[in-house]
């Protein structure tokens, strides 16, 4: 299947250190790729270039064939990005929350779709409690439910499994497979060790690729 992100000869320093230098990536739909090496090594600096949030970067991103640049409104729509933090307003309900993130992408969703989301990320029953009252692991499921009601084909996770228990880890794994054999493709970190029955390309910051 066609490239649909090509990463060529990125570059990026950070007070004069540099982070990654002639970085370059490619990732076909149903691809998962995985971003590893040590703290420091720049694993979030290029996600959030990926997400559009930094422009701290030399070199070339082509989204399907097309400089990035030029792409930006089509892959906007189709990339969705979890941040390292909890990603959520601790006002807001989980429902608020989730309705929130999709209206900020102009996407329609029904409130039946909201909880069908947070029910497959273990809270059905939380939906209009303010997330200040929601555990830690809580609110990072509240940010996670948005993998299923908001539209994407490409998965940026920053540190998905931060704060989430064992059998939390092992359905993100599964969520992240089931996505990739539906056509999506995955970028992430973790320093966790994955248990994915698919192939993950890991891509080592502090490294090389393999
Ligand atoms: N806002 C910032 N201001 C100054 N330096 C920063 C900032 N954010 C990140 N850095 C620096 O950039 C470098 C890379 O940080 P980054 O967060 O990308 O690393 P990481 O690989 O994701 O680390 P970790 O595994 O700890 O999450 C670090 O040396 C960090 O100090």
């Amino acid at each position: 299947m066609a490239t649909a992100l090509e990463i060529r000869h990125l570059y990026s320093e950070r007070d004069e250190r540099v982070l990654f230098a002639d970085l370059s990536i490619n990732l076909r739909p149903g691809e998962i790729l995985q971003l590893a090496g040590p703290n420091g090594s720049g694993k979030t600096s290029l996600l959030r270039i990926l997400a559009g949030l930094s422009s701290r970067y030399e070199g070339d991103i082509d989204w399907c064939g097309q400089p990035l640049r030029h792409q930006w409104v089509d892959y906007r729509q189709r990339m969705l990005y979890f941040s390292h933090g909890s990603g959520i307003k601790p006002q807001l309900t989980a429902v608020e929350n989730l309705r929130w993130s999709c209206a900020m992408r102009g996407q329609a969703v029904t409130d039946g779709e909201i909880y069908a989301a947070l029910d497959r990320v273990g809270l059905g029953g939380f939906g209009q409690q303010a997330c200040y009252t929601l555990s830690a692991g809580q609110q990072r499921r509240v940010n996670l439910a948005r993998l299923f009601c908001i539209d994407a084909c490409f998965w940026l996770l920053d540190e998905p499994f931060t704060a989430i228990d064992l059998a939390g880890v092992a359905e993100i794994e599964h969520w992240i497979a089931e996505f990739a054999e539906g056509g999506g493709m995955v970028m992430l970190t973790t320093h966790h060790p994955l248990a994915i029955d698919r192939p993950v390309i890991r891509v080592d910051l502090g490294g090389g690729i393999s």
